[in-house]
């Protein structure tokens, strides 16, 4: 949110927007192959707009239909197949033309957030082959935000939500404080199942100067979760041995700052998804199963919250 202002005694912070703005995009290809994304869209403007708030005086208020109509009229306007991040920036950089022109600067704008979550429709294959025009939806999605500031600087997030991991070894936590409501045995042997959020930021001086290729965010995301993954599962025979979600938390965090040199920061939760031994015995004590590393109870709540952000400290020079 952006700072407030004082008004009447009182100190007022506020924006207006359009959430959950619905849009898929169909481009027909050339060859006969069509491409499509679906994109849902909340945008916001950060305005100075008081007169509406104290006096019911809507004359400097760009109406929220409009902020939904620009997503749709944009969405019209690409070409190509392109990322989110590229759409919201496209978005911002109209915004940031309406910021600087002097027939719009009444609109008194000073900044925009956009966010959207895109659906993970994926092309399916039929005997082999991609199809021409088929798509099934996939599991976990790209997610971005992008602010854009009165200066036309640009914030860009990047993240992924519901990506979810499991292991069934090469997970153990021993070794954490034991007091009296202490019940967890010490393990060298779990399963280890999260569903991972990550967010993680670029920064471009102004909308004019990103990447060329319209789809380098998307290449990136899917650049960022083969790190993030690679490094929870480790070596595809010997694996890596996790201590704990906190220490594999950070060497994906980790992986992905010295991977990517201009990404500034990473944001990582991760639940730690229990599953947990299965053990019975009958009235009489005598065992129904025995649980040998075999038999689980999947569950989803309660479960473990862990979470951390790693940025990289800005050089004293
Ligand atoms: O990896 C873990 N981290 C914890 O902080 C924790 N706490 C707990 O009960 N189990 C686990 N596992």
């Amino acid at each position: 949110m952006a700072r407030g202002l004082e008004v009447e005694g009182f100190n007022l912070k506020q924006r207006h927007g359009k959430a959950r703005v619905r849009v898929a995009r169909v481009w027909k290809g050339k060859d006969g192959r069509d491409s499509m994304v679906e994109w849902n869209v909340s945008i916001s403007l950060l305005s100075k707009c008081i007169n509406a708030y104290l006096d019911g005086d809507n004359s400097d208020i760009v109406a929220t239909d409009t902020m939904k109509n620009t997503v749709y009229a944009k969405a019209k306007k690409c070409s190509e197949q392109l990322s989110v991040e590229e759409l919201c920036c496209a978005t911002c950089q109209t915004l940031h033309i309406f910021l600087s022109s002097v027939l719009f600067s009444f609109l008194q704008v000073t900044g925009a957030i956009i966010n959207i979550v895109e659906k993970p429709w994926e092309r399916v294959h039929v005997a082999g082959q991609p199809h021409e025009h088929g798509f099934k939806l996939g599991s976990e999605k790209h997610t971005t935000e992008v602010i854009l500031h009165e200066n036309g600087a640009l914030k860009i997030t990047s993240g992924v939500q519901g990506l979810a991991l499991l292991k069934t070894t090469k997970s153990g936590f021993e070794g954490f404080i034991r007091d009296k409501y202490t019940a967890l045995p010490d393990t060298r042997e779990r399963m280890l199942a999260t569903e991972v959020t990550g967010t993680w930021r670029y920064w471009y001086p102004s909308a004019f100067k990103l990447p060329e290729n319209p789809l380098y965010f998307t290449e990136r995301y899917l650049d960022v979760k083969k790190v993030l993954m690679d490094t929870f599962f480790g070596h595809p025979k010997a694996g890596v041995y996790s201590p704990s979600v906190q220490s594999t938390l950070y060497d994906m965090a980790k992986a992905v700052l010295s991977s990517f040199s201009n990404i500034s920061s990473v944001e990582l939760k991760m639940p730690n998804i229990h599953f947990l031994p299965v053990n019975l015995s009958n009235r009489d004590k005598s065992t129904i199963v025995k649980f040998k590393d075999d038999v689980y109870l999947p569950t989803d709540e309660p479960h473990g919250s862990i979470e951390a952000s790693l940025s990289r400290i800005p050089s004293r020079m």
